[in-house]
């Protein structure tokens, strides 16, 4: 499988926090939620990816070059999307248009426009006047307006009502039925990521705790609500995590095939990326 990004053993240093050793692919066509508590260093290596902090690493290639030599040539082709926009708020849709056009040699006004019109958005309004929503749709236009195969979001969607959201997964979903588009996506909205990730990356401690695909994700993790008995009966190797509710137990458990051969009339239920995040940073717990 042909990765988009490519990273061997990337570090970086701050006073009170290290990423670690971060190796990771990002295989192409995919859309790859990243996941991880706050302070867990997703922006931190989102930043790195970038070249927008320095970092230490055996490699780093995105397309397939070398990010040390073809930096400028990589980033013609990534658009990245933070959780604030960072155009001048004095400016208007029509103007970053006019500036866009000279900045990027790929960009498209024709598509430009055309998104603009889609999602209803004013050529000629300031965008201090814009609502949060409106501001993100814009960042999705320019986006969209030079052609980038890489995109990036940080957060991009926190703060957005449920509506504007699902019209954001909707766009990304749409962005990625071109096998040539990937997107990296941070966000705290989990349940976002359950409607679009193929793949989930979990950052714990500026570790790289997993990258797996969703769907196995799904297939190899189960969620038991039990009493005590079956929780000591299970291979400690098993349990991830668990919580001791009023009457029982709902434990997160790896191998779930496995434990279901074992225990037939068994009931496990799949669990969403919230639940696999929290039992794993949790742990074995009273309550949260
Ligand atoms: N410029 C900096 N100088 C020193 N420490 C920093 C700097 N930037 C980030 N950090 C620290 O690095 C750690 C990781 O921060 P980072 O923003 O990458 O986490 P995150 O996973 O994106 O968190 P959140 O979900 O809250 O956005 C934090 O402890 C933060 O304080």
């Amino acid at each position: 499988m042909e990765n988009v990004i490519e990273i061997k053993n990337l570090n970086k240093k701050y006073e009170d926090f290290s990423l670690n050793g971060i190796t990771l692919d990002i295989p192409k066509g995919s859309i790859v939620g990243l996941i991880g508590e706050n302070g867990a260093g997703k922006s931190t290596l989102i930043s790195s990816i970038l070249g927008i902090i320095k970092s230490s690493y055996d490699d780093l290639k995105i397309f397939g070059l070398d990010f040390k030599t073809d930096e400028i040539n990589i980033k013609k082709d990534i658009a990245v999307i933070f959780d604030q926009t960072h155009y001048n708020e004095e400016f208007t849709p029509n103007f970053i248009g006019k500036i866009l056009s000279r900045v990027y040699s790929n960009w498209d006004q024709k598509t430009y426009l055309k998104y603009l019109t889609r999602f209803k958005l004013p050529m000629k309004k300031k965008i201090k006047k814009f609502s949060r929503g409106m501001k993100m749709k814009l960042e999705f236009a320019i986006a969209f307006s030079h052609n980038a195969k890489l995109l990036i979001l940080d957060e991009a969607t926190s703060g957005l009502d449920p509506i504007v959201r699902d019209e954001i997964l909707s766009i990304i979903r749409e962005y990625t039925e071109d096998e040539d588009h990937t997107v990296l996506m941070s966000s705290h909205i989990t349940s976002d990521l359950d409607k679009i990730s193929d793949y989930i990356a979990y950052i714990h401690e500026g570790k790289l705790l997993f990258m797996k695909p969703y769907d196995e994700l799904r297939e190899e993790y189960g969620i038991i609500h039990a009493g005590k008995e079956l929780l000591d009966s299970l291979n400690k190797d098993d349990i991830v995590g668990y919580v001791k509710e009023a009457y029982n137990y709902t434990i997160l458990v790896k191998n779930r095939s496995l434990i279901q051969s074992v225990f037939k009339d068994l009931e496990m239920t799949r669990p969403t990326v919230e639940e696999i995040m929290l039992f794993h940073v949790k742990g074995g717990c009273e309550r949260w």
